[in-house]
């Protein structure tokens, strides 16, 4: 199989940071229409409890994704950093984690809990989205595995907008409801500084700068079909999957 940038001369880092910044402005999934829908005010509850329940799989499966890569990193200093990727999503025991602030985002919006965490309502799309990144960490380098992670170089701008979109344009959510995102603006930043660093000091040849920007396209890319299934199913043509979640308002 021929290597992608076989051959061609190798980015200076600055440059290989531009062309994966070029990668979410192209295709991060603040473009997608369910977003600019859910941003809007444009949902109903029930659209927007779908969107809940489904990204509840995202949020609990990152921990899974970041053990996974906790288990392959080679060195004391690299696992320690990544730890505390663990620790943000699962909490201390003292103070609750992203999965647990997710919860309280589905509370708030009338979902029952246990139905929630069953996952039984979730759209087979989201699942297999989603279970793909957990498998992508897993198998491909580590060297990938960190740079799928950079999505988060463009998620406070995502989260600024819809906290405010939400806010300003849904009666039924609050600034309790969405507490969930306060604390990612300062955490996906300090993710972002290690991660970037990491890649632009370990990608050097430039098959393996083109190996990490596939890497960062191929999470966009899960994170879209996310949507996607979300907007088939509960927007346009809406037609929910057997199982899946019926929303009542
Ligand atoms: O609200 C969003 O649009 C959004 C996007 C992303 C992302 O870009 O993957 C993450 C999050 N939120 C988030 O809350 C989060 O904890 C998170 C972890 C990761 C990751 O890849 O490790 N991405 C994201």
């Amino acid at each position: 199989m021929a290597v992608e940038g076989a051959g061609l001369q190798a980015l200076s880092p600055d440059e290989l940071e531009a062309r994966l910044r070029a990668i979410g402005e192209e295709r991060y999934h603040i473009l997608h229409p369910f977003h600019r829908l859910l941003h809007d005010g444009r949902l109903s509850k029930g659209q927007v409890q779908a969107w809940a329940l489904n990204r509840y799989y995202y949020q609990a499966s990152i921990p899974r994704k970041d053990a996974t890569l906790l288990a392959r990193l080679p060195t004391t200093a690299l696992r320690r950093e990544w730890r505390r990727r663990l620790e943000d999503h699962d909490g201390d025991g003292s103070r609750p984690g992203g999965v647990e602030r997710w919860l309280a985002l589905t509370d708030g919006l009338g979902l029952d809990r246990d139905y929630v965490t069953s996952l039984a309502g979730i759209l087979p799309g989201t699942v297999f989205a989603v279970d793909a990144y957990v498998h992508f960490v897993r198998d491909r380098t580590v060297l990938e595995a960190i740079a799928s992670s950079l999505t988060e170089m463009f998620s406070p701008g995502i989260i600024s907008e819809r906290v405010s979109g939400m806010l300003r344009h849904y009666d039924f959510v609050s600034e309790t409801t969405l507490a969930y995102f306060t604390p990612r603006l300062t955490q996906a930043p300090r993710d972002v500084e290690f991660a970037l660093g990491y890649v632009k000091e370990h990608a050097r040849t430039r098959a393996e700068q083109e190996a990490v920007l596939a890497a960062l396209r191929f999470k966009c890319d899960l994170l879209w079909a996310q949507l996607d299934a979300l907007h088939h199913a509960y927007v346009s043509p809406g037609l929910p999957p057997p199982g899946a979640f019926r929303p009542s308002a």
